[in-house]
């Protein structure tokens, strides 16, 4: 792109920023197109009609906060040229508490012995030191992870968060929607392809089979691809895409809320795995594992949302990461912690 044009969405960026009004920037998968979302004034709106035009943002318990809506009142769109040199020196330092991790790993393999649960999702946060600019650390989210979803997003009454999410909640255009289903996680070893066990390929198999129960109650024709291999970064992923139409637009609604949060978040059954997430893990998920994305940005009846994964909170000269995996019958303590240290190389990677 011409560097004229790119200098002044940069200055336009940076004004909004200095300004402190919200504003969010982000990269679909595979495109290299950027869109900017500003919001003129420093308003929390909240998303009542899946008619409304904007960038959504919820959190993971969406009972207890409302689902942001960033008003689209001015929108830019440039291209990110991945040559750009955005080298980084690597000097931080990190605080996270891995016993504890541990413990929670292993409280939850009891209640799923015990028969209350089948799946559930544990997490955790880390601290690390950071004083990188959330627009640098998004120009190498752009750079590393050109298959995800990329977002920087800032709100005074929200914060700055940033992420690359592997994973679609829902897409829809005109009537047709897509929906994934992804769980199993394994590192990417050279060019092998991954091995999995029958640990992964149920957990999978388990969010697969609570979306088609799921929107099966809306009556919708569902088509089911098979499982296949898909990589993030260094990891590889199993996943099935999911097809089919909607009645009509405003059914979106139900679909969301009857997916969210799907068990490759949170659990099975659904109730009390949330619920025991809520009691067990020792800080607060807030938009993690939440939902994000545009809404009728392109065309009407169009929408396009992500789990928030991979991701972090940026706080005065520190960032707060967010990573977790699930446990089913079959887990093994010590792998599931090194999953999770595995995931945290995504955000880790850019500072
Ligand atoms: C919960 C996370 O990832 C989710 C859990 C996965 C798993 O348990 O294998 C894989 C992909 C995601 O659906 C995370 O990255 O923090």
């Amino acid at each position: 792109m011409p560097s004229q044009k790119k200098d002044s969405s940069e200055q336009k960026i940076s004004r909004h920023l200095d300004a402190r009004l919200p504003m969010v920037m982000y990269r679909l998968p595979l495109e290299t197109k950027v869109n900017c979302v500003f919001q003129s004034n420093s308003k929390l709106n909240f998303l009542d009609r899946y008619n409304q035009k904007g960038f959504i943002f919820a959190p993971f318990d969406t009972d207890k906060k409302e689902i942001v809506l960033f008003k689209a009142d001015e929108t830019l769109e440039y291209h990110f040229d991945s040559l750009e040199v955005l080298d980084n020196g690597k000097s931080f330092s990190k605080k996270e508490d891995l016993d504890f991790h541990l413990r929670l790993i292993e409280k939850s393999i009891e209640r799923i012995r015990d028969g209350s649960l089948k799946k559930v999702i544990a997490s955790r946060s880390i601290n690390v030191t950071c004083d990188i600019s959330a627009v640098v650390l998004f120009k190498r989210l752009l750079q590393n992870y050109p298959t995800a979803f990329c977002y920087l997003l800032y709100h005074p009454k929200v914060g700055t968060w940033l992420g690359a999410s592997p994973e679609l909640l829902v897409s829809v255009k005109g009537l047709e929607f897509k929906t994934t289903s992804l769980a199993g996680t394994l590192p990417v070893n050279g060019s092998y392809l991954p091995k999995w066990t029958s640990k992964e390929l149920q957990e999978q198999q388990l969010v697969t089979d609570f979306i088609q129960d799921e929107l099966q109650h809306l009556a919708l024709p569902l088509k089911i691809s098979k499982v296949e291999n898909y990589k993030a970064g260094k990891l590889w992923h199993l996943k099935s895409v999911l097809t089919g139409k909607l009645n009509s637009f405003e059914q979106l609604k139900k679909v969301i809320e009857a997916l969210h949060p799907t068990p490759a978040v949170c659990g099975l059954p659904k109730r009390n795995a949330k619920e025991f997430i809520l009691a067990n893990e020792n800080y607060d998920r807030d938009f993690y594992t939440g939902f994000l994305g545009e809404l009728n940005m392109s065309e009407s009846n169009s929408a396009n949302i992500f789990v928030n994964l991979r991701c972090m909170k940026l706080e005065e000269g520190l960032a707060k990461i967010f990573v977790g995996g699930g446990i089913t019958i079959d887990s093994v303590p010590q792998n599931e912690l090194q999953e999770t240290i595995a995931k945290s190389s995504t955000m880790l990677d850019l500072l």
